[in-house]
């Protein structure tokens, strides 16, 4: 939520960070103002999973109260979001406030500047759900803005608009992309059974979460392992969702041929591996359309190093807990989507979900930050943040 500090039940102080002395240091902000940005985070989540390396945004424009135009960015290489909000409003923007859950930029990248965009349509007031960390705009776009005359409000909504964009803020900061592990254990730790059955852990309710998550990633991760035992699809399942780019890291390549993840078409594959490793093997992926790219030492970082390259912005790690504690080692997981279902299957070397982390003292354990718990049919959804991760 908001770190909006209450004024009255339903009126907000909204802050920014690039006032001076023309410009009022607190502006009261109505339910109104509110319900526009989250209005905005809407729009923006239309494009979920497809803008990469771009984040999604949305505009809203008002007139007298009414909304006269809305936009969404759909895509890296398309017009921004405040771009369609003011064709949809065409010459009604003139004297119109527009809300947008990203600073407008104020550079030339695939598209021309939205700054200069407003301040042509004679744009009388902005309000922004935060400040764009891309270097090339970070405060310049609502500089240019005030420099033009135009009232400008900065952080409304600023927590959720943050979160729709956690991807894009890491990629931006961090130059990787945003790491999410994604598990699904019993209630005595178990993500399969000591004979390595992992199917069906948690509910239907659960699993749609997970396809909703595998959505809104560029690219979803497994082991070798995960292949060889679960042999899963790892598609989002849903009429029109975006798919993510399924990535196998596998040292030996000694997987099954007929493995649904390269028999199946509906998303990309992609498979890494060492240098020299199986060629026959990896002929045969090449031939059924899988890309394989070979990578010496084969890690978590290197990987991530990779497809930040790519353009990614978010990537769930699906893998199994040896790759995972890699994972977290190397600082390629920020964040943890812990499914918990209500069921017991015991067994001394049942796997778990985090291999070994080298702790020796429970006082070196990760406690995540910000967790919220959700229960989501029968079973419970614990996420949270890992510690050094900062929004
Ligand atoms: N305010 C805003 N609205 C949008 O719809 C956007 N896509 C962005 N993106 C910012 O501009 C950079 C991309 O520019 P090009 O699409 O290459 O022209 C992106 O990195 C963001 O900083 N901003
Ligand atoms: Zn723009």
């Amino acid at each position: 939520m908001d770190n909006l500090p209450m004024v009255e039940p339903d009126a907000f102080i909204a802050e920014s960070e690039f006032q001076d002395d023309s410009h009022p240091k607190q502006t009261l902000l109505s339910d109104f103002d509110h319900a526009m940005m989250r209005r905005c985070i809407e729009l923006a989540r239309r494009a979920l999973g497809r803008t990469s390396p771009n984040p999604m945004v949305g505009a809203v424009i008002v007139k007298d109260g009414e909304i006269i135009g809305e936009g969404f960015h759909p895509r890296a290489g398309e017009p921004h979001a405040e771009v369609f909000a003011l064709k949809a409003a065409g010459e009604n923007a003139r004297g119109a406030t527009i809300y947008v859950s990203l600073e407008p930029c104020n550079h030339y990248g695939r598209t021309p500047p939205c700054s200069e965009a407003l301040v042509a349509a004679g744009i009388a007031k902005v309000v922004v759900g935060m400040v764009d960390p891309n270097p090339l705009v970070a405060g310049g776009g609502i500089a240019r803005l005030r420099a033009a005359g135009i009232e400008v409000l900065v952080g409304v909504e600023e927590q959720a608009c943050k979160k729709l964009n956690e991807g894009f803020i890491h990629r931006i900061l961090h130059h990787r992309p945003f790491g999410i592990l994604k598990y699904a254990m019993t209630l005595d730790g178990k993500i399969a059974t000591t004979t390595g059955h992992s199917a069906w852990v948690t509910n239907k309710d659960a699993r749609g979460e997970v396809h909703q998550l595998r959505a809104a990633c560029d690219a979803v991760i497994v082991g070798g392992n995960t292949i060889r035992l679960d042999n899963p699809y790892l598609t989002s399942h849903r009429e029109g969702a975006h798919n993510p780019l399924r990535v196998v890291m596998s040292r030996s390549l000694d997987l099954p041929q007929n493995a649904r993840i390269w028999q199946t078409a509906e998303a990309p594959t992609l498979v890494f591996t060492e240098k020299g490793a199986n060629p026959d093997f990896q002929e045969l992926l090449r031939n059924l359309g899988v890309e394989v790219v070979e990578l010496t030492p084969l890690t978590p970082d290197q990987v991530m190093a990779y497809l930040y390259k790519r353009g990614f912005c978010s990537v769930l790690w699906e893998c199994g807990g040896v790759l995972a504690a890699s994972a977290i080692a190397q600082k390629a997981v920020q964040k943890v989507f812990a499914f918990i279902a209500p069921k017991i299957v015991g067994g001394v070397h049942a796997p778990t979900p985090v291999g070994d982390l080298g702790l020796t003292s429970m006082t070196e354990a990760l406690s995540l930050e910000r967790v919220e718990i959700r229960v989501v049919g029968s079973d419970c959804l614990v996420e949270g943040y890992l510690p050094s991760h900062q929004l």
